[in-house]
């Protein structure tokens, strides 16, 4: 097991290739679903998209435990993430959902204190390897904020603000469009893409806030509560733009929205917070399996009582 305590800007450069992995598969837990009571619940996951696969990984977990001083707020988790698929985290407010989600791209480097332990692997190599830079690992695994959070420049700059910071002087009319064409919002701004990126409507910025993600070409999209501050309508848009990015990203999502899971994710990880013996709480993973498992025949008690509104 690694260690690790991490501070903001500790890591010197690395442009280490990233290595391919192939192993064996591993996944889901608990009883046999022929053995499992159902639910009664459905799920209305897009037909067209594959079965959810974990034999080629993009990230695997081993005991990862989070701690914000003397306080473990996350403690154990074990799970992989398939490439191209949406993995989907929920669970009561506090089991530690985006504290997990922000060690696939070391956000929680930022934040003083924090302590990761455990493994996590991208590709097979350890993310919080000395020699790994965190600035590359984030610009190949972007993050879109529950709050969108676009910079108060134009439509334009917002876009071309990461290529041009990756230094890409050329071509960049190209990326912008190929971006805003990405995240479903050319047809809306290719008329005013000089206006300030602050007067586009909250899920219009959400849409800017991907494009701009997806402008540094990254492998990989964390999503953090991306609908919460949107609209139905602003909701089923980003929602249909996700099933979209699927073909080409790995996304990992945070939501409260059991709905939202069940609709976009491939496969659901279940997540709560338990007592320990000294009183204290730590989130841990209850249950991670494809989605409809998780809604229809879940394993664990826990679980059912979370989807069905009895718990949480
Ligand atoms: N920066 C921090 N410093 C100290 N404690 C933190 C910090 N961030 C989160 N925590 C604590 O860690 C635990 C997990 O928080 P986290 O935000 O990861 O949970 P969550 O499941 O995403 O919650 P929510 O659904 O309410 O957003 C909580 O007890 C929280 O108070």
């Amino acid at each position: 097991m690694t260690e690790t305590t991490r501070s903001a800007g500790t890591q010197a450069a690395n442009n280490q290739p990233v290595a391919s992995v192939t192993g064996p598969a591993t996944g889901g837990t608990g009883a046999p679903r022929s053995d499992r009571p159902s639910t009664g619940r459905t799920v209305h996951r897009d037909a067209r998209r594959e079965a959810p696969d974990l034999s080629d990984p993009v990230f695997e977990l081993a005991d990862l435990s989070v701690s914000y001083g003397g306080y473990q707020a996350v403690r154990d988790v074990t799970m992989t993430i398939g490439r191209r698929q949406i993995t989907a985290m929920i669970g009561p407010s506090g089991c530690g959902k985006s504290t997990v989600l922000r060690c696939f791209n070391r956000m929680n480097d930022l934040i003083p204190g924090t302590r990761v332990t455990g493994k996590i692997a991208y590709h097979g190599q350890d993310l919080y390897a000395d020699d790994v830079d965190p600035i590359e690992v984030r610009r190949r695994i972007g993050m879109v904020f529950q709050k969108p959070n676009p910079f108060p420049k134009s439509i334009y700059d917002n876009i071309a603000y990461g290529p041009r910071v990756n230094g890409v002087r050329k071509g960049l009319d190209d990326i912008v469009e190929e971006a805003l064409t990405g995240a479903a919002l050319w047809d809306e701004v290719k008329d005013k893409l000089k206006d300030s990126a602050l007067a586009l409507s909250g899920g219009q910025q959400q849409r800017l806030c991907i494009a701009r993600t997806i402008a540094v070409k990254p492998e990989v999209i964390l999503m953090d509560e991306p609908c919460s501050a949107l609209d139905p309508i602003a909701t089923a848009k980003i929602e249909d733009l996700m099933h979209q990015l699927a073909a080409t990203y790995t996304i990992v999502i945070v939501t409260h929205n059991m709905q939202q899971a069940a609709r976009i994710s491939d496969r659901t990880a279940f997540l709560t917070a338990d007592v320990d013996e000294a009183g204290e709480r730590h989130g841990r993973l209850v249950e991670y399996d494809e989605t409809t498992t998780i809604f229809t025949t879940p394993a664990d008690k826990r679980t059912e009582a979370y989807i069905t509104g009895r718990f949480g």
